[in-house]
């Protein structure tokens, strides 16, 4: 398994931080400043990326500094974490655990708090964590295994690109559910956020015969657990939900439930297709479906 040594951000004090004349301590980012610095983060990383691209080395390591000098990727993950806390009403995966709590016959063992009294539990790899004790860690209904590009925590987060983890071998390395919540967007071109999809399925199992008569529990899995800013299908140029559903159920998942907020799109899709990495059959490329000048141009392609 490849896992990264963990890089340090020594670069100068983010120019956000002390714009807003806030303490230099990472935990005092006000709401305003973490949204502000979450769209810089994914603008910057987004010219870079088409900077690489176009060949164009000089203006790639230019940004790449302002990157850096804004607080890298380790203070982007403290405004996620602030954006998390402060506006959504706590983490996304509390949609996922509700779900799920409905789901839930009531003949299934679960305590009077909702949680999961007997073994094995559910695995998850959850890709892009930022913390140990969200609602899903906290349920009990999973064995969480956490990765992130950059872990805030050496003993619980995995420090590791979902992209370079080994492929499973065995079902022991595969997982009944996958979480890649707010992570899509953070990518910065569609044919990534395609490739991530597609990669998900390989990591995925058949649900094992000893969790199979949990009742409705046993309907959503495996599946994949996927948050999106909520502009990224309702009001994207290029993606919908109903290009979405195709561009899922290709790669072999149908949706199993929804939910759309002000902010976020959550989405639960349960994998229903052959195992194997899928090859696809119909590319989706960078198409308009959804004409306006007040629209974004997020994007997910296939090929
Ligand atoms: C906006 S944060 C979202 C965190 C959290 N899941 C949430 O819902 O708030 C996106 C995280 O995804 C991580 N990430 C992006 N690409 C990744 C990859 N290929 N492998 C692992 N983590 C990745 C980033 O490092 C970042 O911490």
């Amino acid at each position: 398994m490849t896992v990264k040594k963990k890089k340090k951000h020594n670069g100068p004090k983010s120019a956000l931080l002390s714009h807003h004349k806030l303490s230099p301590k990472l935990t005092s980012l006000s709401s305003k400043a973490s949204r502000t610095l979450i769209r810089s983060h994914h603008q910057l990383r987004k010219r870079h990326a088409q900077a690489i691209a176009g060949g164009d080395t000089a203006t790639a390591e230019t940004l790449l500094a302002q990157i850096e000098d804004q607080g890298g990727l380790k203070l982007y993950q403290l405004a996620s974490i602030n954006g998390q806390s402060n506006e959504r009403g706590g983490d996304s995966s509390k949609v996922l655990v509700e779900w799920l709590h409905e789901g839930l016959a009531s003949s299934d063992k679960i305590n009077t708090k909702g949680q999961s009294l007997d073994q094995p539990l559910l695995r998850m790899l959850e890709v892009g964590a930022l913390s140990a004790t969200n609602a899903c860690s906290r349920s009990r209904l999973f064995s969480v295994t956490r990765i992130d590009l950059n872990s805030q925590d050496d003993e619980r987060i995995l420090q590791q690109d979902f992209m370079q983890r080994p492929l499973p071998l065995s079902d022991e390395e595969r997982f009944d559910i996958i979480s890649l919540s707010l992570v899509l967007n953070f990518l910065p071109d569609n044919e990534a956020r395609g490739d991530m999809l597609r990669r998900t399925v390989p990591f995925l199992r058949a649900l094992p015969d000893s969790l199979q008569d949990r009742g409705s529990h046993t309907e959503y899995f495996p599946s994949l657990f996927l948050v999106l800013p909520a502009p990224c299908v309702t009001n994207s140029r290029y993606l919908d939900e109903d290009r979405l559903k195709a561009i899922m159920e290709s790669l072999g998942y149908s949706m199993a439930r929804r939910k759309i907020s002000s902010k976020l799109a959550y989405y639960l899709w349960t994998h229903v297709g052959p195992r194997e990495e899928p090859c696809i059959k119909h590319a989706y490329k960078k198409v308009e479906v959804n004409p306006g000048k007040k629209r974004n141009n997020f994007a997910i392609t296939l090929d």
